[in-house]
């Protein structure tokens, strides 16, 4: 009896493991605030103001214009209406009676009041001309980064830390949603605080260092507070990431039937739920620090506030301003407040945008620089010879290579097998093959060409592969056999790889035929079963008519049925091209002109089937373990 026999008789079973501790460490673990002083930050903003101008430049210039000529009308408009208060006080706080006082003071309000307006429309339209460039820039830079991860060296995705990077990247493409409103607002209140602080630098130089004074703790708060949620954010990257994978993986009906049948609900929601409160834990940290940097600069603040409304009475007091000016100068005061305050807050949030913009920025240029850059050379049909010369590769962070100095020739109409143990390298040599990586060492050359220098698109045109794990794409029937790049105008082809896998009355038997998109989570959607989706894979890399076909446990989850119609189809075509298939089920290999037995990424037999069998070596052993049931 085991010792989980053991528990389970006694009603005692262990508790569910929480989720495992995320702590990657390594260049990109390093929260860049940590390196950048709080001045140099600040003076990013220029910067970033500038960057977001040139996105939106590209999306929409007009829009763009419209927001600019929409700021210049806010500060004439705030200029002339600061000047037209000033000329509207002195009558109506002069002498005379109130109708007089009033009707003298009217040509002066009628500009405030036409400048007000002037404001709120130049507001309205700015409005406007920000919700032209917000969809699309956002549409822009999500796409900009969907193609940078779809385009790097498929290498890349092993490489420490490169989807944590790609997450934290992603708030960048969120924060394109509020990005331009921020920058417009920003600038729309500076303009305003830099017209009415020039009025009130007019009526008294005093005013001005005192209200800046005033709104400066502020700044300095709002800045510091995006800061520290910054470095919250930052933290949380990489739970956030596998919170986001598991959300999928446990909501998905894909895998419904596995998350069910095997009681896994309630471990998947607690393993959630630790994530999430491991998050919010962090978050709640910040809490108490955001509340003392509010608290001191608020009293900061009002401070330095009640010091200019003091300065201001004692002005008008003593005599030393005219009441209509000091009258005007209250008003002054409160625009260049509110506008300050929000210079402050749009400031801190642009500030806030910038460093996920870095993010997305650092990223993008990293997928750049591990897009392919593999030369010109192309590949000409047919593709009479691929050789493997001492070819090695080993993955990043693995101690020892995946493939180790193979040597291999493949020729055109031969049938080559792979056989070996799990993990001895069989996928990882295919990819070399077909170029998806690049070997540490050796070469791979097609026709005597390096795959190192021959541009990446000429190979994977004359390529077709049916991976062990393929997508199910939430396609149409015809779309997931074509993958989008029709042979021909009509469905004749499309027909006919179906037919190489039995499926034509599978299909036939779908709601719309080729038309039925496959997505049963969407309405009219259809599903198929495992088996018929592993055939539809087949039928794509045989509707490819490629020079290299790689079939990568092709048939594991075929009726016999299917499996033998797969193999005669491969024997049929395989004159015309050089065919992989990578299989366990080692009787499979009987098609095959040549088979390799690969462990621990070399290769350790070779011959024919007849030759292996009566070899006595892993090929044999393997066999005869198959067949012991
Ligand atoms: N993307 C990857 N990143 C890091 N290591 C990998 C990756 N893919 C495979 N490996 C490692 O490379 C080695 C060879 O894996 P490979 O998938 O080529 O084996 P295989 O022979 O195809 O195995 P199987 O029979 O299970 O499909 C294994 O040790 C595996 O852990």
């Amino acid at each position: 009896m085991t010792s989980a026999d053991t528990q389970d008789t006694q009603g005692v079973t262990p508790p569910p493991p929480p989720p495992a501790e995320i702590t990657y460490t390594g260049q990109y673990s390093i929260n860049p605030l940590g390196e950048v002083s709080f001045r140099k930050l600040c003076g990013q903003l220029p910067s970033v103001l500038r960057r977001i101008a040139r996105m939106s430049w590209d999306v929409d210039r007009r829009a763009v214009v419209l927001l600019l000529v929409c700021q210049l009308v806010t500060g004439v408009a705030a200029a002339v209406l600061l000047a037209a208060m000033a000329g509207a006080m002195r009558p109506v706080l002069g002498g005379g009676s109130v109708a007089d006082r009033l009707h003298a003071a009217l040509p002066a309000l009628l500009v405030v009041a036409g400048a007000s307006a002037l404001t709120r429309g130049s507001a309205a339209v700015s409005t406007y001309a920000e919700r032209r460039i917000t969809p699309r820039l956002t549409t822009v830079t999500d796409t900009a980064l969907v193609e940078a991860v779809c385009r790097v060296e498929a290498a890349a995705y092993a490489v420490d830390g490169f989807a944590d990077r790609q997450e934290a990247a992603e708030m960048g493409v969120i924060r394109t949603h509020v990005m331009v409103s921020d920058a417009q607002r920003f600038m729309s209140a500076l303009v305003r605080m830099v017209t009415a602080s020039g009025v009130l630098s007019v009526l008294n130089p005093l005013m001005l260092p005192l209200l800046l004074l005033a709104v400066l703790p502020a700044g300095v708060g709002a800045v510091l507070s995006a800061r520290v949620d910054y470095e919250i954010h930052y933290a949380n990257v990489a739970d956030r990431n596998v919170r986001g994978m598991m959300r999928w993986w446990s909501t998905t009906p894909k895998y419904a039937d596995e998350v069910r049948a095997n009681g896994m609900t309630d471990y998947l929601l607690y393993w959630y739920r630790s994530l999430s409160e491991r998050v919010d834990g962090r978050t709640l940290t910040a809490a108490p620090r955001t509340l003392r940097i509010a608290l001191v600069s608020s009293v900061v603040g009002g401070v330095f506030l009640v010091a200019t409304w003091a300065v201001l009475a004692w002005l008008a007091v003593t005599g030393r301003v005219a009441l209509a000016l000091a009258a005007t100068a209250v008003v002054a005061v409160q625009t260049t407040l509110a506008a300050l305050s929000q210079v402050i807050i749009n400031g801190a949030a642009v500030f806030h945008t910038s460093l996920y913009l870095s993010d997305m920025q650092a990223f993008l240029d990293d997928a750049e620089a591990r897009a392919p850059d593999r030369g010109e050379f192309t590949v000409s049909a047919p593709v009479e010879e691929i050789r493997l010369d001492e070819v090695t590769y080993q993955y990043p962070g693995k101690d020892k290579p995946a493939v180790d100095r193979v040597s291999l020739t493949l020729r055109r109409g031969e049938i080559l097998a792979v056989v070996g143990v799990n993990g001895s390298g069989k996928s990882t040599l295919t990819r070399l093959i077909t170029g998806i990586y690049l070997a540490d060492k050796g070469r791979v050359t097609w026709n005597g060409s390096d795959l190192a220098r021959i541009a990446e698109a000429t190979v994977w045109s004359r390529t077709g592969l049916v991976p062990q794990i393929f997508a199910q794409w939430p396609l149409r029937v015809r779309e997931n056999v074509t993958l989008g790049q029709p042979r021909t105008f009509d469905d004749g082809e499309v027909w006919q790889a179906l037919d190489a896998v039995g499926m034509r009355e599978a299909v036939e038997d779908l709601p719309h035929g080729l038309d039925t998109l496959l997505a049963r989570e969407v309405f009219g959607g259809a599903e198929l079963s495992g088996g018929q989706w592993q055939r539809l894979a087949c039928s794509r890399a045989l509707y490819r008519r490629p020079s290299l076909l790689i079939l990568d446990e092709p048939t594991s989850q075929m009726d016999p049925r299917g499996e033998h119609a797969i193999f005669e189809e491969i024997k049929a075509i395989a004159g015309d091209r050089i065919t992989i298939v990578v299989t366990h089920r080692l009787e499979n290999t009987k098609v095959a002109d040549h088979i390799v037995v690969m462990d621990q990424g070399r290769i350790t037999e070779q011959g024919g089937y007849d030759e292996l069998v009566h070899a006595g070596g892993t090929f044999a052993e393997l066999l005869a373990l198959s067949q012991d049931r």
